[in-house]
């Protein structure tokens, strides 16, 4: 495995493990996640990576080992200031259907007993390349990646320092996806964020990410940069991930050295 060790650890798994009865949904994960880093949690169904991601917010506590945020037990920092430092964009869209979009972006700051300026509301819609005038509207009014860009604002609205993102861009279409993705990817530079992104798509976690980590059945089977997976790094299931897109990647680039079939250019 790469050596990402270098660099402040923002976020630290110390042997953490979650069960439900018998199933080991993560079993006993080490690593840190450096300040500022782009991280991508890529594996198969099932394999344990939204349950690891919601460790680190405490949507799941640990059956055995800790999660560090900055040097806390997460479990032990008080939940108003760990959501203000931690932004999470849910799994699917996650808006609440019976409020306006601007209501949904001050969600988490209502939460605490804090209002979110007006102006706080547009300047998130804006970050996320939608009008401002956008905050009156319902939820149903929008686009599925219109939806997406209100879920990143909502996440940003308490300027966190972590960005941890549930399979964010699953439900769009390839092209809105791709551009949403290339925003998020902005945003992390633009705020010096640091950003853990589950996602199944090994082309969308090796284009926008620093490192990629692969878990197999609760555990973590390749921690490597894109680059050394790209060559072949990071053993046989992060081998078969990055298989499918360089399978397509091929298969297209065939296709337009070969004579159409009909006959046709
Ligand atoms: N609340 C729960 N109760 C019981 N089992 C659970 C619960 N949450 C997760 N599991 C089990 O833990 C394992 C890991 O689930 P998890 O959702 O973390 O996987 P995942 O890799 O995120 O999957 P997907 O890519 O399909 O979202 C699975 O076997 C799942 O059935």
């Amino acid at each position: 495995m790469s050596d990402f060790s270098a660099g402040e650890a923002l976020v630290r798994f110390e042997g953490t493990e979650r069960r439900y009865g018998d199933v080991i949904a993560v079993g006993g994960i080490t690593c840190e996640i450096a300040k500022g880093s782009f991280v991508a949690l890529v594996g198969s169904s099932g394999s344990g990576k939204s349950t690891l991601l919601k460790m680190v917010n405490t949507l799941v506590e640990p059956t055995a080992g800790r999660v560090l945020f900055a040097g806390d037990d997460v479990t032990t920092v008080p939940q108003a200031k760990l959501r203000r430092r931690v932004g999470y964009v849910f799994q699917g869209i996650g808006l609440f259907p019976h409020f306006t979009v601007g209501e949904n972006i001050a969600i988490g700051p209502r939460l605490a007993g804090e209002a979110l300026a007006e102006s706080r509301i547009e300047e998130l819609l804006t970050l996320v390349e939608l009008e401002p005038d956008m905050a009156s509207r319902m939820p149903d009014e929008l686009s599925g990646g219109q939806r997406q860009r209100v879920g990143v604002a909502r996440a940003l609205a308490n300027d966190p320092e972590l960005l941890i993102m549930d399979e964010p861009f699953g439900a769009l279409d390839p092209i809105t996806r791709d551009a949403l993705g290339n925003k998020v990817r902005e945003l992390h530079e633009a705020l010096g964020l640091t950003t853990i992104m589950v996602t199944h798509d090994m082309a969308e976690a090796l284009l926008l990410a620093d490192r990629v980590l692969v878990m197999d059945s609760g555990a973590l089977v390749a921690d490597e940069a894109p680059r050394a997976l790209l060559k072949g790094e990071g053993g046989d299931i992060a081998q078969g991930l990055v298989a499918v897109p360089r399978e397509q990647a091929e298969r297209l680039s065939a296709m337009e050295d070969a004579p159409a079939k009909d006959g046709r250019a």
